[in-house]
């Protein structure tokens, strides 16, 4: 029975294949900041006003200009085709059927058309990942353009693949390499191997008929990457970039105030508070944790999104009250898609909806725009938190 995302987790785990689970679910190195961004969020609780009326709850907001009926997104996330047959558009159609918006990453499985023929232009935005080859990378914003995309957001947190020590100990690769080991596995889970048998060989699906991933052939995404990435690009690069995108642009992965405040001297429209859901550089403080002093930063000169954590609808009532307009979700909905395609990303959207106004109710705060740090109370002492910090590095050691 599912009743929350930690039952959609569940679920994923058992419809998966081992490496493909991994691959969505694991962190960098120790995965100290994965764990972290979980237990973060209980370092807040929260200052409940009594006696308001709340018998009309709205969470709906606007971000970048564009209506939406819940501040829940979700995230660019590589390989959404793995998890389930035509992932990315299965997402697509979900978010927009739900009033929200999906991001399509330049590592996805179905192409930028694929998804921009799916769904309306103004429920995508598209991200962009730098490629040395900056005639790519032209290419994918205006490929992107031409689909009706609305916004543009470059990840900046990836210089360099993190390392995902899972994803090494089960030999992932893009195409899954057939092995004895695969087959059993793909065996095991027979509905997803079922799946997948019907739909084409999955690979990154944006540079089919570029050259570049025909040659290669079953390659770890971290080779691939560093191949492909340009580890070179600075702000610099920001006004090409500018020159080539009309619309509006974020950056996503600023984690420090500096960073923040360049972002908005670049005139950037949008951030996205994020660490990569831990995937990248390990030991970088919580998602939560970074969210005050970028909010600080920036004194409301651009919009800041926040990601990295999320399983609760207090959870995104929480990074809002922080300052934050809207969260991304990654995970959680790579592990709906693979409990129950479009309509599991469509359930998992409505739990997370009902137990958003569900807190905005019980805290006496029905609109979004009513939540500031007020509504919180910091917890000295976060003894769930430490608890569980340590049992998850004693299990972590096993
Ligand atoms: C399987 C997977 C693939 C991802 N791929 C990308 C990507 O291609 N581009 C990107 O900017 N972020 C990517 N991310 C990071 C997410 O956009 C997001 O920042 C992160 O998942 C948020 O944390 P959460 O999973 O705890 O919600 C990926 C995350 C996951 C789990
Ligand atoms: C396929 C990968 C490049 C996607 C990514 O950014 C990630 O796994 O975090």
């Amino acid at each position: 029975m599912i009743v929350n995302l930690e039952d959609l987790r569940r679920h994923a785990r058992r419809r998966l294949p081992r490496a493909i689970f991994d691959f969505v679910d694991g962190g960098a190195e120790d995965e100290y900041t994965l764990r972290a961004n979980r237990l973060s969020f209980e370092k807040y609780a929260f200052r409940a006003r009594a006696l308001v009326d709340v018998s009309q709850c709205d969470q709906s907001t606007t971000l970048l200009g564009k209506q939406l009926s819940t501040p829940v997104l979700l995230a660019p996330a590589g390989l959404t085709g793995l998890v389930a047959p035509r992932g990315e558009v299965l997402a697509a159609r979900a978010a927009a059927n739900k009033g929200t918006l999906f991001t399509l990453s330049t590592m996805s499985v179905c192409s930028i058309e694929e998804v921009g023929a799916a769904v309306p232009g103004s429920s995508l935005w598209f991200q962009l990942y730098v490629w040395k080859d900056r005639g790519i990378t032209r290419a994918l914003m205006e490929r992107a353009k031409a689909a009706g995309y609305h916004a543009l957001c470059l990840t900046v947190d990836v210089p360099a693949m993190g390392r995902r020590e899972r994803d090494s100990r089960n030999g992932f690769t893009v195409p899954p390499r057939i092995t004895l080991f695969n087959l059993l596995d793909a065996l095991m889970h027979l509905r997803w191997g079922l799946w997948m048998l019907s739909a084409p060989r999955p690979t990154f699906g944006n540079f089919v008929g570029t050259g570049k991933v025909e040659k290669e052939d079953a390659i770890s995404v971290a080779s691939f990457t560093n191949k492909q990435f340009d580890p070179s690009v600075t702000w610099a690069d920001l006004e090409w970039i500018r020159s080539l995108w009309s619309g509006p642009l974020l950056l996503k992965g600023i984690s420090c105030g500096e960073d923040a405040r360049l972002a908005v001297q670049h005139g950037v429209e949008g951030l996205i508070v994020s660490n990569h859901g831990g995937r990248q550089l390990d030991f970088l403080p919580a998602a939560l944790d970074l969210l005050p002093e970028i909010v600080d930063a920036v004194e409301g000169r651009a919009e800041i999104i926040f990601d990295g954590g999320i399983r609760r609808g207090s959870d995104v009532v929480k990074a809002i009250a922080l300052g934050a307009r809207a969260c991304m979700v990654g995970r959680p909905f790579l592990y709906a898609l693979a409990s129950q395609g479009q309509a599991g990303v469509e359930l998992m959207l409505d739990l997370l909806r009902v137990e958003i106004d569900r807190t905005l109710a019980l805290i006496g705060r029905p609109r979004l725009s009513q939540l500031d740090r007020s509504a919180l109370r910091f917890e000295e002492r976060p003894r769930a938190a430490e608890k569980g910090l340590e049992l998850l590095a004693a299990n972590h050691m096993k």
